[in-house]
């Protein structure tokens, strides 16, 4: 079965941030929004998030997003999804519902996982630049996007772990903290091996990004050997230590980490290269998404050019081009953009959004000029 791609055709927003009322066609493909800085282009890439999600990718509750002076915000789409679809968010202070097909979602995972989005923001890159644990519930989120009985095995292992130090603290039975031991690592050996699994198919996926990352970008899980016995004989013997600071052993404490030549991206990469790094990860999810679940996502990519060189704002977008997703970004006025590329390009001001061939705010640079850049790097 081959995948379906997701697309959204139309966004129509009214009072959220700093827009009255404003409406968004896109295309398939690539979309840009060009526009000064403050113009509500990351608040338009923020609408389509809130449709598939219920909430921002700036900030979980966010008590700004209502425009000031009004009650409520609204938001309208119309994706692709098999054939036509409409979703729509209102919100007020710190809640949001969500309806779709006209009627109210109960489950928002169920809307989230029909209508996959992805989204790249300079605010938001935890993958790259926030701590391991970040990057652990990342991975975690994708396994049991990939494996989905995998979810299952999360709740109960969670669940044992809480039980034991339960029952460390009431001085419980050597016999009852057994049973909850066991299921530690019933539970968690599935966790272990699953994600092994994960990280092997993102790093093959991230092999292929070579050509955008220019140097290979691996993501490792260190861990300890999770032998069954040896793992059952530990929770036994630490059973005093663990009840003074907590359970520190087994997959809810092991750190993902993300290479780039052998050294750890968050501390090692330039902005550029964290950038490209931060996408390249995107585009594998992609993969993951349209090889599991069948579906390709809408890539979100706010500010997608910044911190990179010409060179490599160049060899993204070519990058982006050749990908089957619907990408929806945004840059500050004044980019370059190559002519001989396909990309929707959408200027933002006051007055609201006008496509555009060519302007002053945007320097179109012609084949030549774009060989001679590229020839020059
Ligand atoms: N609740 C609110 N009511 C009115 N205006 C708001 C509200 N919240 C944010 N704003 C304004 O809305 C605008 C939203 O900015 P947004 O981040 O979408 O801009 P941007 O075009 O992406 O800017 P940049 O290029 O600097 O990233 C900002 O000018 C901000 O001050």
């Amino acid at each position: 079965m081959s995948a379906t791609p997701l697309s959204i055709r139309e966004v129509k927003v009214r009072h959220l941030r700093c827009h009255e009322e404003i409406t968004w066609n896109c295309s398939e493909g690539l979309n840009l929004i060009i526009g000064a800085n403050g113009s509500g282009k990351t608040t338009l890439l923020e609408a389509v998030y809130l449709m598939a999600h219920g909430r921002s990718f700036r900030q979980a509750r966010d008590p700004f997003l209502v425009k000031r002076d009004a009650e409520r915000f609204f938001i309208h789409g119309q994706w692709h999804r098999y054939g036509p679809m409409n979703l729509s968010v209102a919100g007020r202070r710190g809640q949001t519902t969500l309806r779709l097909q006209g009627r109210d979602v109960q489950r928002r995972k169920d809307v989230s996982e029909s209508f996959p989005v992805l989204v790249d923001a300079p605010q938001g890159r935890k993958i790259i630049d926030g701590a391991p644990g970040e990057r652990r519930r990342w991975l975690d989120g994708l396994v049991i996007t990939c494996f989905q009985n995998m979810a299952i095995h999360y709740e109960r292992y969670l669940r044992a772990v809480m039980q034991r130090s339960r029952l460390l603290r009431r001085r419980a039975s050597s016999e009852e903290l057994d049973v909850w031991e066991h299921q530690i690592v019933q539970y968690g050996k599935p966790i272990v091996l699953a994600r092994e699994k994960m990280v092997a198919e993102m790093n093959l996926y991230l092999v292929e990004e070579v050509a955008l990352t220019e140097h290979p970008l691996t993501i490792s899980v260190t861990m300890p050997d999770y032998d069954q016995q040896a793992w059952l004989s530990r929770l036994k013997e630490k059973r005093s230590d663990d009840l003074r600071t907590g359970l520190r052993f087994g997959p809810h404490c092991d750190l993902v980490n993300i290479h780039f030549q052998k050294r750890e991206i968050r501390s090692a990469g330039s902005r550029g290269q964290q950038k490209l790094a931060a996408i390249a990860i995107k585009m594998a999810e992609c993969g993951l998404w349209t090889r599991y679940r069948k579906l390709i996502p809408v890539l979100l990519l706010d500010d997608c050019l910044e911190a990179l060189d010409r060179t490599r704002q160049l060899r993204l977008l070519k990058r982006l081009q050749n990908s089957s997703a619907q990408v929806l970004m945004t840059a500050p006025e004044g980019v370059n953009i190559a002519s001989d590329l396909n990309i929707r390009i959408q200027l933002l001001d006051a007055h609201g959004l006008c496509d555009s061939a060519t302007s002053s705010m945007v320097s179109m640079l012609d084949d030549d000029t774009t060989e001679v850049m590229e020839e020059a790097a």
